[in-house]
């Protein structure tokens, strides 16, 4: 029984012998020692656009069992948005009382489908249109330059501080709660939500969930995590309960305009018009919005400034782009929507970054409900597919040099405009209906702060960075880097 368990666990299922798959063991291996992520898919995945032949179809493992994996976009049309062939699969049954399933993995708009999923993004998609908090995410820039500008060091450890931003924008911007990351990265409400956020990505309970459940009293560090989320979701209860209350005696933030508002005010402000969502719905999503926006968006910045750092001359650009668009006084400017609008270089940089290392390796899989047909192979009913985003982003028969970062792809008349299947080669934030809802707020996030950043700084990579012959990303399904340093000189 035990025997003919591993065997299913560790071999592909037969109806799938026709798609070449990855050694289960070298493949788990790669994941739970934190390989590289370009090493990895060189290894694993890169072998197959070599071959002409190649539909660019693999199977590798996952949480659930064995995944199919698509790498072209032709094909990531027909995946992700025929949602009735490919829904998405359900990753919520079967471990309840883990951390991950207590945290992200409830009734939420990233876990949910169908009617359910529907209703919620009815009440998310009005919320998300009107949030553009240019104004905030100003703040808290201005926020970390006085951090930055008291360090005598001027070398800055940059996925660090960029969590520390984003967690205080996506606090604050998601539901008015301040952790002060920027200024006290050492303070409790820091210090519970990144053990949170450690415990749920940890690769062991990922495949092992049971452990998450029964081993705990054999494993005080993940007791305690559990102990850290009660806490938070507490908290997050606490916030909902107040809002609620302040929001019918008609006291919630009346004098923000309404693009400044926090996304929970907006949702209860959507609700009131119609649908609603229950308390643990709303807990669940406010969840989401940590889990799914907080490291995504932290990452790509500190991506994009690595690749300024690497590209002095793309840096120098930008520079003059963000003088152009908000002057050159040497002073601090906040940036409003519309020149967030008329920044085209920034953005091309924000997207080369997203096409080069976008910070969600792939989509969530999806299940085939019935016997079907991609990349020119059957797909029996109930098999699992997901889109490889890094993959196709780097698949030479779709971009030409992909290794190499080019923000002029996106320019006008650039290489993206000109590609057939445009809508479906870059698709950091995936497509189709369950595309990111926090695209454009994560843009936004984006263009504010880099271009007051290059308006108030110049940075360059220390000489004896890790990352010198490229870009060091790790992780299971967020990429991030490690000890990505960055030498910083003011410039007023
Ligand atoms: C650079 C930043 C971000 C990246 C790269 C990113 C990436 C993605 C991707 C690839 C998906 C689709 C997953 C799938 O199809 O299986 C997704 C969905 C989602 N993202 Fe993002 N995301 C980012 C920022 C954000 C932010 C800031 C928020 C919220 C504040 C957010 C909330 C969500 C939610 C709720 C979904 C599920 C949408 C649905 O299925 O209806 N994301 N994201």
């Amino acid at each position: 029984m035990a025997y003919s368990r591993a065997i299913k666990l560790v071999r592909p299922p037969k109806a799938l012998s026709h798609i070449p798959h990855v050694p289960y063991f070298s493949y788990m291996s790669s994941l739970i020692k934190k390989e590289n992520t370009i090493s990895r898919n060189k290894r694993f995945a890169n072998k197959l656009f070599e071959d002409p032949e190649s539909n660019g179809l693999y199977l590798r493992p996952n949480v659930k069992g064995w995944e199919v994996v698509v790498t072209r976009p032709e094909d990531a049309k027909k995946l992700l948005f025929k949602s009735d062939i490919f829904p998405k699969a359900d990753f919520t049954s079967g471990i309840d009382g883990t951390i991950l399933s207590k945290f992200s993995r409830g009734p939420n708009l990233l876990f949910t489908t169908g009617a359910h999923w529907k209703a919620q993004r009815m009440v998310a998609n009005p919320a998300f249109h009107r949030s553009a908090p240019v104004k905030l995410f100003g703040e808290l820039t201005q926020k970390l330059f006085r951090v930055m500008d008291n360090r005598a060091n001027k070398t800055v450890d940059i996925t660090r501080l960029m969590e520390a931003w984003a967690l205080d924008a996506i606090g604050l911007a998601g539901f008015d709660f301040d952790f002060n990351a920027i200024e006290n990265p050492n303070s409790s409400w820091v210090r519970i939500y990144e053990r949170v956020d450690k415990a749920l990505v940890h690769p062991f309970y990922s495949f092992f969930p049971k452990a998450d459940k029964y081993l705990l009293w054999v494993l005080p560090n993940r007791k305690q995590a559990h102990t850290d989320l009660d806490i938070f979701l507490k908290m997050i209860d606490n916030v909902i309960i107040a809002k609620k209350k302040a929001l019918h005696e008609n006291k919630s933030n009346k004098h923000l305009e309404n693009s400044e508002k926090d996304l929970l005010t907006l949702m209860l402000e959507s609700e009131a018009k119609g649908s609603t969502l229950s308390a643990k719905e709303l807990r669940s999503n406010m969840c989401v919005f940590f889990a799914a926006g907080h490291e995504t968006t932290a990452n790509s910045l500190a991506y994009a400034i690595y690749f300024m750092a690497v590209n002095p001359d793309v840096q120098c650009k930008a520079r003059e782009e963000a003088f152009k668009v908000l002057g050159d006084a040497q002073e601090d400017i906040m940036p409003t929507i519309e020149q967030t609008k008329s920044m085209d270089y920034i953005n091309a940089v924000i997207k080369e970054t997203l096409r080069s290392h976008s910070p969600a390796l792939g989509t969530f899989a999806r299940k085939a409900t019935k016997d079907t047909e991609l990349g020119g192979v059957l797909i029996p009913k109930d098999t699992m597919i997901s889109m490889d985003i890094f993959n196709l982003h780097h698949n030479p028969n779709v971009w030409n040099n992909p290794d190499e970062f080019d923000p002029s792809r996106f320019l006008p008349g650039g290489e993206a405009e000109k590609q057939i299947n445009n809508g479906f080669s870059w698709i950091p934030f995936g497509t189709g209906a369950r595309q990111c809802i926090g695209m454009n707020f994560s843009l936004i996030e984006q263009r504010v702060m880099l271009s007051m950043m290059l308006r108030k700084f110049a940075w360059s990579l220390p000489e004896d960075s890790i990352h010198k012959d490229y870009l060091h990303t790790t992780n299971l399904v967020i990429s991030s880097a490690k000890d990505l340093n960055i030498n910083f000189e003011k410039l007023y």
